[in-house]
């Protein structure tokens, strides 16, 4: 941890003593920098063992849910009583507007209703050679800079740079001359400063509140939006929708009206997947790499299996599905550092959860990162171990005990595509390159709405193979 944090103190049902209201007081302010840095360092000790732990926090309650039978009761059986919450939107919303991740009610089921066909399984596997595409391209970029006396470097951005390739090849059939360097710059100037905006708004405190790095966040969002709008007039000045992503948005018609999405709306969305669509998976390959750095008998094992596929992927897509131990090494990285570590909503209603009440207004939390190692229900679940994952293994298990997709309704739209991507850019990357951290210790993993590695994801990239 960067700072001595200060963690939530769980809620004591008994009326505050006015001891007990000074010595909260007076912890506000180290909890708030233990926010601000990484809100995953502010959780109570309790939420990596309990089944649910509800704190209070500036006179307000705070339920976190980490047992699989309440998160199924809370995300799918009373999904209807719950809505974003503010702190979350206030935090999104300046970018990406209310599209298909903030927006609720109808609205979002008409989104999603609009989007779901770019997401059926026989696309996504029509997306494999285009994905295989962007990965080779990587690979050969690497090559031409990898050599046994390789320099460290920060591979995340370049796993965003591949990322943001794929997203653009499959939702704007590559039809974009968005300059991914500096859109990579502008959502981490924008990511950088949410913390702010969710501490502001856990304060109460106006909309128009200042705050460190807010004029460069307000930059940031202005400049994404502007090149998706140029994307879409772009796609517009052509005289066709197109068959993807954004010629679904362009499509779309409201049941009632009959009126197209605004242009604002179409931003919203458009500006949304690519971002939901492609930090998320640089992540997940990111924290995957540096785990089976650490690992050389897993990773000798994934690229055995790698090894044995009779042609390559961009060739036959079926090689994604045979990658079964590749796919655990993915689903056991994904529980150590789940991309997205927090659900966060908002009781519309009155929530029932076993014993518990949770009247309207109040916060419920689903905290992936402490779920994926809660000690009730994964063995040693610091150590990675694949195995894990095996399909027998993964038979007995609640699936509710792992949500690195979340569940329910608001369901990751965007799963498949995510798994089948991170698949084939680990078959095309591992076998060609060796990935040498500069230090033993894994990086520290900070909230910023993502899970990120504190300080990028330094590594030496080397080829298997000299000459
Ligand atoms: C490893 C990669 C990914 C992870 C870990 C991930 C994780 C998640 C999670 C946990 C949620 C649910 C959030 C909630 O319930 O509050 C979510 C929602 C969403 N994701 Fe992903 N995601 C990934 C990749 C993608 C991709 C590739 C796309 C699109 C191309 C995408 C688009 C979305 C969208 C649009 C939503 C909002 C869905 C809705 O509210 O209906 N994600 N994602």
């Amino acid at each position: 941890m960067a700072l001595a944090a200060t963690t939530f103190r769980p809620r004591d049902e008994r009326p505050l003593s006015w001891r007990g209201a000074i010595a909260e007081a007076m912890a506000a302010p180290r909890l708030m920098a233990t926010m601000l840095d990484s809100v995953i360092d502010a959780w109570p000790e309790e939420v990596y063992a309990q089944p649910s732990v509800a704190i209070r926090f500036l006179g307000q309650r705070v339920t976190y849910i980490c047992e699989p039978r309440l998160i199924r009761s809370l995300l799918v059986d009373q999904a209807d009583a719950l809505e974003r919450e503010n702190s979350m939107l206030r935090a999104l919303t300046p970018a990406l507007g209310l599209g298909i991740l903030t927006a609720d009610g109808a609205s979002w089921r008409g989104q999603r209703r609009t989007a779901a066909p770019m997401f059926r399984p026989d696309r996504i596997r029509s997306f494999v050679p285009v994905i295989a595409a962007a990965a080779e391209a990587t690979r050969r970029r690497w090559q031409e800079t990898a050599t046994a006396e390789a320099p460290v470097t920060d591979i995340l951005p370049e796993l965003m740079r591949t990322t943001f390739e794929v997203i653009v090849a499959t939702m704007i059939s590559g039809d974009c001359e968005i300059a991914v360097a500096p859109f990579g710059r502008a959502l981490d100037d924008y990511i950088a400063q949410t913390p702010w905006k969710i501490a502001l708004a856990q304060l109460n405190a106006p909309t128009w509140m200042p705050h460190p790095g807010a004029r460069r966040g307000a930059t940031a969002a202005r400049f994404m939006r502007d090149e998706i709008a140029r994307t879409i007039a772009r796609r517009r000045a052509r005289g066709e929708t197109g068959g993807d992503l954004l010629g679904l948005l362009l499509e779309a018609r409201d049941p009632e009206t009959g009126l197209g999405l605004s242009e604002a709306a179409l931003i919203d969305n458009l500006l949304t997947f690519v971002n939901a669509g492609h930090e998320t998976t640089a992540l997940a390959l990111a924290w995957t790499l540096r785990l089976l750095a650490a690992h050389p008998k897993i990773e000798a094992r994934m690229l055995a299996e790698i090894a044995g596929l009779g042609k390559p992927i961009a060739e036959d897509p079926t090689g994604v599905e045979q990658l079964t131990y590749t796919r655990q090494v993915l689903m056991e990285s994904m529980r150590l550092y789940p991309p997205a570590p927090l659900i966060v909503r908002r009781a519309t209603a009155e929530v029932r959860l076993g014993e518990t009440r949770i009247p309207p207004g109040e916060v419920i939390q689903i905290p992936i990162y402490a779920l994926h190692r809660n000690r009730a229900l994964w063995d040693r679940p610091d150590t990675f171990d694949p195995d894990r994952f095996a399909p027998a293994i993964q038979a007995g298990r609640d699936r509710y005990a792992y949500l690195p997709f979340g569940a329910g309704s608001r369901v990751c739209i965007g799963m498949g595509l995510a798994i089948t991507e991170c698949i084939v850019i680990l078959a095309a990357l591992l076998p060609t390159f060796r990935f040498v951290p500069d230090r033993d210790a894994m990086p520290e993993a900070q909230f910023r709405i993502t899970l990120r590695p504190r300080g990028g994801m330094p590594m030496r990239v080397v080829p298997r193979r000299v000459g």
